[in-house]
């Protein structure tokens, strides 16, 4: 059964001149923990926004947790727990009485539901009379989830949860995801982070509002088409304009220290290298790699530009 879904969901701005969301459909199964990956701007908190029904669609259909999310917004909101984007606690309250505030809202009580915040509540509880706005980015991040799990939701929404949050506390969290994950809630987490989609089961890639592709993490590495290389020399900055320059190379964008590589049919690694070297270039190394997420985003992206065009 699905717990997500979007059916041709569009959304326009600014009288229709701004399309963030562009016939976008995906679902998520019951007791999944699925992202939502992609740049600034792809669309991400508009379709949050639409499943937590705080924004109407232009077209299209969504459910969550089996409510349509315009007919039965008022059970939605019963059954989802949603973590927006930007900080939404109260800044003047403590740990404790923001946990209290939104037990309250919901008609509950934080002891009702110790137990499913217990394991991240503990972490920030030593902090418990401190005010939400003084708090570290990753205590905040903890203290917002346990208030969107503090009703006992069956979903939960998370919009780039772990975004400007240290890399411990992103692991951390996580590692909490995983555990929410084995009591049976469904998760859907946005994230702009390309290295944090291998730690959901499926993924959709989203780029200026359309998805791309839809699967699980190794099955979008492993259709990566064509041979890759990591290829670096002395001057990378010239070398990224000589390889972009030579008709051989189908793609050429830097990745840290290298550069990667795709090349047109039947060129290889040798190749890059004579010609690198043909060009003055010294100490040029070319390997061939196993592409990343990253890889298989940019490549998804040229393409559909390409089509466009
Ligand atoms: N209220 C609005 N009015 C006009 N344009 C908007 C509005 N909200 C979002 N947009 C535009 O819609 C597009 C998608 O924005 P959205 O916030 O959904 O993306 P995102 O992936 O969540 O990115 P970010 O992390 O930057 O919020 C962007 O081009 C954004 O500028």
């Amino acid at each position: 059964m699905n717990s997500v879904t979007l059916q041709n969901i569009k959304k326009t701005y600014d009288k229709g001149n701004v399309l963030a969301v562009d016939d976008v459909s995906f679902e998520v199964k019951e007791g999944e923990l699925f992202g939502l990956i992609g740049p600034d701007g792809a669309g991400k908190t508009s379709i949050f926004r639409i499943l937590t029904t705080l924004l109407l669609a232009d077209s299209g259909s969504a459910s969550v947790a089996g409510f349509d999310v315009v007919k039965d917004y008022r059970a939605i909101r019963n059954s989802v727990g949603y973590m927006p984007g930007k900080f939404s606690l109260y800044q003047d309250l403590t740990i404790r009485e923001n946990l209290q505030f939104f037990a309250t809202v919901f008609g509950t009580t934080v002891e009702a539901n110790y137990d499913l915040i217990k394991d991240i509540y503990e972490q920030i509880k030593p902090f418990n009379n401190r005010r939400a706005g003084k708090l570290s980015g990753g205590m905040k991040q903890k203290l917002a989830l346990c208030c969107a799990l503090i009703h006992k939701p069956n979903v939960l929404l998370l919009d780039e949860p772990t975004t400007g949050v240290d890399v411990v506390s992103r692991r951390e969290f996580w590692e909490m995801l995983k555990k929410l994950k084995m009591q049976g809630i469904t998760i859907l987490v946005s994230t702009p982070y390309m290295d944090e989609a291998s730690l959901c089961e499926r993924i959709a890639l989203i780029q200026n509002g359309k998805i791309m592709s839809v699967d699980t993490p190794d099955k979008i590495i492993g259709s990566y088409p064509v041979d890759l290389y990591a290829v670096k020399s002395e001057n990378i900055y010239k070398l990224l304009v000589d390889l972009r320059a030579y008709g051989e190379v189908a793609s050429c964008y830097a990745f840290g220290e290298f550069l990667h590589v795709t090349m047109k049919e039947g060129s290889g690694a040798e190749q890059i290298e004579k010609y690198a070297s043909g060009k003055g270039h010294q100490h040029v190394v070319a390997n061939k790699i196993e592409p990343g997420i990253e890889d298989s985003f940019i490549r998804l992206m040229s393409v559909r530009d390409a089509t466009k065009s």
